[in-house]
């Protein structure tokens, strides 16, 4: 956490105990640096009493603590509101994410970090959406090329949401990336924007823990494709594919559709030839995914596999313009160089499984990160190295499950270091 810099918190409702009671009076204070006795009774108490009237947003001093309410409060983030807080100090309007975004906005040019966090499901990544769409609304115009720049940072978050989110135990649309999206300023326009991801939960491709599913975009491609491009590809419905059908069996698409992600792509300039090679590569993951083995005993009682589901092998390859002798030779044997000699050692049933799995996770993990670098090619425009900054960090929660995993790790950690 940088000092003097607007930082966002974001808690659940309900956390801790609320032993302590102060009189706060009926809807709490605004500011809980204000209260006469300052423990973790007294701030949660105060948050409850908010909560309960509908006042989602504390201020502490100059972080502003969220209680996720579940529900839109109609009129709340509208443009009206959002012209209220432009150009107020924090504290003179009630506590508000635009109150953040106005402080940030009046403290440029010196660079401003919103730092978002909370615990999965708590709202961060609405928060970053809504501080976006705040900095949108009110930063005045720079013309037209400003305009096209601003609609295509906000069409972003749909687009990554779609191939980075994904229904988990605690959150119907969870990110599994980590979001620092860096906002640029020259004469008081927004002129351009750089998103830098973290950590994109790679497992989630090829396993799914109960009632979770892969990223939404598969549910979305398999949903949206007409009859005669899933035959074009080869494809079926979600839950033939053993990707898609390990969580929850119900695979029919809640979030952004299809055609708003099309569309979204379009805005963001990504070419037709583009969208096609997207969906090749999410196809050949799935038919990845279907390719199963049968063990094979070898000459010298050494144990190989051979691949049961060739047509699975042959759709892959043709989408992925390589050769299928390649492929199948790829999952069923390790390859190693020594001088000018190449051996190929036959893999065992564990190992070929592992092989078809890491192949399905690097291809689509290669695709996220060209999906980012193609969203910077296009929201990065211009010189950016003499521009002001809004910086707003969307990074996990700690997670703490049934069973933790490497992943589980990896965000606890990094949460870990953020926090010190
Ligand atoms: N300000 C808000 N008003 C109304 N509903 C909200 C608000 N913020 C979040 N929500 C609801 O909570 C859900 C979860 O929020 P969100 O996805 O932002 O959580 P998160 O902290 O980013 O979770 P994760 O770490 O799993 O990505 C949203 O889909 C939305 O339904």
């Amino acid at each position: 956490m940088i000092k003097g810099k607007p930082q966002t918190f974001a808690l659940q409702p309900g956390e801790g105990s609320l032993r302590a009671r102060q009189d706060l009076g009926s809807s709490g204070v605004e500011d809980m640096t204000m209260l006469d006795d300052l423990h973790e009774a007294s701030l949660l108490w105060n948050l409850r009493l908010r909560y309960d009237k509908g006042l989602i947003y504390t201020f502490a001093g100059s972080i502003l603590i969220a209680v996720n309410p579940y529900k839109m409060f109609p009129d709340a983030y509208g443009l009206e509101v959002a012209k209220q807080y432009a150009g107020r100090p924090l504290g003179a309007l009630p506590p508000h994410l635009f109150a953040i975004g106005a402080a940030a906005h009046a403290a440029l040019p010196s660079p401003q970090v919103v730092v978002i966090s909370g615990e999965s499901g708590s709202g961060k990544t609405e928060s970053t959406k809504l501080v976006m769409q705040y900095l949108a609304a009110v930063v005045p115009g720079g013309g037209s090329a400003s305009a096209v720049i601003t609609e295509q940072i906000l069409e972003a978050a749909p687009l990554l949401e779609a191939f980075g989110n994904a229904r988990t135990a605690r959150n119907d649309n969870s990110s599994r990336f980590g979001k620092y999206l860096e906002v640029y300023f020259k004469s008081g326009a927004i002129v351009g924007a750089k998103i830098t991801q973290y950590l994109l939960e790679k497992s989630r491709i090829v396993t799914q823990a109960p009632g979770e599913r892969n990223y939404h975009v598969f549910y979305e491609m398999l949903g949206g494709l007409s009859e005669a491009e899933r035959s074009k590809y080869g494809l079926l419905e979600a839950e033939k594919y053993f990707y898609l059908n390990q969580g929850a069996t119900d695979c029919a698409s809640g979030r952004v559709d299809w055609a708003s992600l099309q569309s979204a792509m379009q805005v963001l300039g990504v070419s037709e030839g583009e969208r096609e090679g997207i969906v090749r590569v999410l196809a050949a993951v799935l038919h990845l995914g279907n390719v199963y083995f049968h063990r094979r005993q070898l000459r010298h009682g050494q144990e190989g596999v051979e691949v049961g589901s060739d047509a699975e092998i042959k759709w892959a390859a043709h989408l992925l313009h390589i050769s299928d002798e390649g492929l199948h030779r790829a999952v069923t044997s390790r390859t190693t160089e020594a001088r000018a000699e190449r051996l190929h050692t036959p893999l065992g049933i564990d190992q070929a499984l592992d092989a078809r799995d890491a192949f399905a996770k690097a291809l689509y993990a290669g695709l996220f990160n060209w999906l980012v670098s193609r969203i910077n090619s296009i929201v990065q425009k211009g010189g950016t190295h003499d521009a002001h900054r809004i910086s707003i960090l969307d990074i996990f929660g700690f997670e703490d499950l049934a069973e933790n995993s490497f992943e589980q790790m990896c965000i606890n950690y990094a949460k870990e270091n953020l926090q010190l």
